[in-house]
């Protein structure tokens, strides 16, 4: 399982190899500065052979250390390096003094803010931001956004851009950029970024992907420390998907509400992906008017007619509908009529949509009528309406970090809500009650851009839909469903609409082994 550690907990981590014995500050920068170099020779091969030039930008803390490291290994690969620091260099930390001086040993260190320009521009070369990385606690100022300015201009068009750990100005835990007073928040934006140890979830929220380029996580042998609190990256299902035989009625029974004519595709959607992710039986519980509509559209799905909370009661009478899934076009009035009477029958149950913005003049009743086995799957919107103090919270610029982030966001409403919480985005967060977080990103090896079409959040909600029919728990089935989403959009590619989703999922499960 991999996790995203914070900049408190990548410290802790630190410290706990440094307190055991088994390896030093200084023998960690080193092997970070060796992890850096390794993977930028990995990616541009070329680099070795044809520019040998590189700029180092160096901070004032430990993040500069891997600056002099980097710069004393690829000197002695023959490379040309100029190197600038950014403070005074009596005052930076021990390791970081160390490797200064080895450097110094070798190569001028020029000073930042710049009072030449570099000798080196033009052609090819890698600019190397050791700036700051987790330890930074505020925006860059017009002390340094000058200097990461300097490397977008002219003369270094055709410059690779390696971050440190981080791309200066992104806070390592909430992926939002710093800003510094009512300066533009300013960042370096790199092409590939290093990071130590265990990737930090500001490589994968916010803006953190579109900053970091290629992210690579280099092993600079510290043990795998173990935070109770630490969010998972997402990288699997998580859950057995096979079907372990049987009668249909052994793999639950999904029931999905409708919209009226006319609004009745988002559900169908909803409902053809449950049924394609394994759920033995699936209805749709659809308004009068609407059931020539629907029927016209279906043939394995079921339907019945539910005009009514009353209705919906009877129905649900039937212990056999086992999970429920209400919002997607569901209409704003027939939600509020009939998610109350859903969450009563105590089945587990997945709220989107409508289900959610209905009631958004009054949180405090859904929450009240929520119970664990629920999955609300918000987009940023719907959660402001739910949750307007959290989405207030990491909405406008962020002043000082470590940031208030997605994954600090999801985790509060879930608590507040008793349920598990999927905050839908490229970089999906899952939340549990009990604090137990997730994050699925789209992002790098695993962007789907392609999933931002209509229809792809009704799909969602169906895949989490069916799987609790199958019998997951809430968040087991969010976090799997997340998954299977993305994998199903991959497998489409350009070109995908949400019709497609459900389709792509017998090729998913095939992959997987399922
Ligand atoms: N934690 C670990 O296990 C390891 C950490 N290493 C490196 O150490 C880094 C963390 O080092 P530090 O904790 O020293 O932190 P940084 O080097 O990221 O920056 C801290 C310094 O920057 C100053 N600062 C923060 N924001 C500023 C701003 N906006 N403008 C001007 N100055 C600002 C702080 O006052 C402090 O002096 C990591 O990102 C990584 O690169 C590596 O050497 C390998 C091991
Ligand atoms: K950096």
């Amino acid at each position: 399982m991999s996790v995203l550690l914070t900049a408190a907990q990548m410290r802790a981590a630190e410290h706990a190899g440094m307190a055991s014995g088994a390896v030093s500050g200084a023998e960690l920068m080193e092997r970070a500065g060796q992890g850096v170099v390794a993977a930028l020779l990995k990616t541009w091969p070329n680099s070795e052979v044809a520019a040998r030039r590189a700029i180092v930008l160096c901070g004032p803390g430990n993040n500069g250390g891997d600056g002099f490291v980097i710069a004393r290994l690829l000197h002695q690969r023959d490379w040309q390096v100029e190197l600038f620091l950014l403070g005074d260099s009596s005052r930076l930390p021990a390791d970081a003094r160390l490797n200064h001086d080895r450097w110094n040993a070798l190569g001028k260190v020029g000073a930042l803010p710049f009072d030449a320009p570099p000798r080196l521009s033009g052609g090819e070369g890698v600019v190397i931001d050791a700036l700051f990385g987790t330890g930074l606690t505020r925006g860059l100022g017009a002390e340094v956004a000058p200097i990461l300015a300097r490397f977008e201009a002219a003369g270094y068009a055709d410059w690779h851009r390696v971050a440190v750990d981080l791309p200066s100005g992104l806070c390592a835990d909430s992926g939002r950029v710093l800003a510094a007073g009512d300066s533009p928040a300013a960042v370096f934006r790199a092409d590939l970024t290093v990071s130590f140890h265990s990737a930090k979830p500001g490589h994968f929220l916010a803006q953190g992907p579109e900053v970091c380029g290629a992210l690579e996580v280099v092993d600079i042998g510290l043990a795998a420390a173990s935070f109770a609190e630490a969010a998972e990256l997402v990288t699997d299902p998580g859950l057995p998907l096979g079907k372990r035989g049987g009668h249909k009625f052994d793999h639950g029974h999904a029931l999905i509400l409708s919209g009226g004519f006319g609004r009745t595709g988002a559900a169908r959607l909803a409902a053809r992906a449950a049924l394609r992710i394994g759920a033995g039986l699936v209805t749709l519980a659809v308004p009068g008017a609407a059931q020539m509509e629907v029927a016209a559209q279906i043939t394995a799905l079921m339907m019945r007619r539910v005009e009514t909370a009353e209705a919906l009661a009877q129905l649900l009478e039937d212990r056999r509908l086992n999970a429920v899934c209400l919002g997607p076009g569901l209409g704003i009035e027939r939600a509020r009529m009939l998610v109350p009477e859903a969450l009563r029958a105590g089945r587990a149950t997945v709220l989107d949509a409508d289900a959610l913005s209905a009631f958004a003049g009054d949180p405090e009743a859904l929450f009240t009528a929520l119970h664990a086995d629920c999955v609300l799957t918000p987009h940023g919107g719907e959660f402001a309406r739910l949750f307007p103090d959290l989405a207030r919270h990491l909405a406008g610029p962020l002043q000082s970090g470590p940031g208030f982030s997605r994954i600090d966001a999801a985790r509060a409403a879930a608590a507040r809500a008793g349920c598990t919480v999927l905050l839908k985005g490229p970089d999906t967060v899952i939340a549990a009650p009990d604090g137990t977080v997730c994050v699925h990103a789209a992002a790098y090896g695993r962007a789907a851009p392609w999933l931002a079409t209509a229809g792809a959040g009704d799909v969602l909600a169906g895949l989490i839909c069916g799987l609790l029919a199958r019998g997951a728990g809430a968040y087991q089935a969010a976090r799997a469903a997340a998954f299977l989403h993305v994998e199903a959009a991959r497998c489409i590619g350009p070109g995908l609409i949400a019709e497609d989703l459900p389709e792509a999922l017998p090729a998913v499960l095939r992959g997987l082994g399922a």
